[in-house]
């Protein structure tokens, strides 16, 4: 499969269902909501009730993929779920989102942890310490489980000649899902590194995710193959 311009050198990345040719100019990892909300013991998705132990794993995988993309020259490019500290950008009752958030849901439930999850300029919200933005990286909000959804994130990717999304980060089967399906239909060609991604419930989740993304709506590949592809190539 050729992903990029015609006579554009790319490397060849090895994903399934067949391995993938990227050119690097054309291509951004996205780092999909590293927040400690997601990652961290104590976080939004901890306090819920969802085993969070899978996430360090996936922080040293993510760390290796976005080494690897600098050097090359990949856009790194990293989002951040939430809303404002009154929470007028989650929506009120008319909103399936006010309905449907288990951040939303468990703050309703313990009022003491109002305004400390996933509301924006606090600990929850922030990057894991590990994972901070360097220079040059691009760092975007987001409201919803999708990163397309009343975000930058399209405009950014097209005004840079991106075609190819590279993603990472959690949940496999929530938010990372959701943003490569709308990438698909917005013509973006999506490869998912299966071990640099963590599914929120049931193994199972992840496994369903690896599917439907390798049958349906993209490519999946791996943190190794990754920085295997990308890492041979001169520094940019
Ligand atoms: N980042 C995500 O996949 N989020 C999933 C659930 C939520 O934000 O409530």
């Amino acid at each position: 499969m050729n992903i990029g311009s015609a006579g554009v050198e790319g490397v060849t990345l090895g994903a399934r269902p067949e391995a993938v040719r990227v050119v690097p100019s054309e291509t951004a990892v996205v780092v999909i909501d590293m927040q400690n909300a997601y990652a961290s013991p104590g976080g939004y998705v901890d306090q819920a009730g969802f085993d969070i132990s899978g996430a360090a794993g996936t922080i040293g995988k993510i760390a290796q993929v976005l080494d690897t993309a600098r050097r090359a020259g990949v856009q790194v490019i990293y989002l951040q779920n939430g809303w404002d500290p009154d929470y007028v950008e989650a929506g009120g009752p008319g909103s399936p989102n006010w309905h449907k958030s288990n951040a939303l849901k468990t703050m309703r439930k313990q009022p003491e942890l109002q305004g400390k999850l996933l509301a924006r300029g606090g600990w929850d919200y922030a990057l894991v310490d590990a994972l901070a933005p360097q220079p040059g990286d691009i760092s975007l909000h987001k409201t919803r489980y999708s990163a397309f959804f009343n975000s930058q994130l399209d405009s950014v990717l097209r005004s840079r000649g991106i075609r190819t999304i590279v993603f990472v980060g959690i949940a496999t089967n929530v938010c990372v899902e959701s943003t490569l399906r709308d990438g698909f239909h917005l013509e973006y060609f999506g490869v998912m590194l299966e071990d640099a991604t963590h599914h929120l419930g049931p193994p199972e989740m992840q496994a369903a995710s690896v599917y439907n993304i390798e049958k349906f709506f993209g490519w999946v590949s791996s943190t190794a193959d990754f920085c295997g592809a990308f890492g041979q190539l001169p520094e940019a």
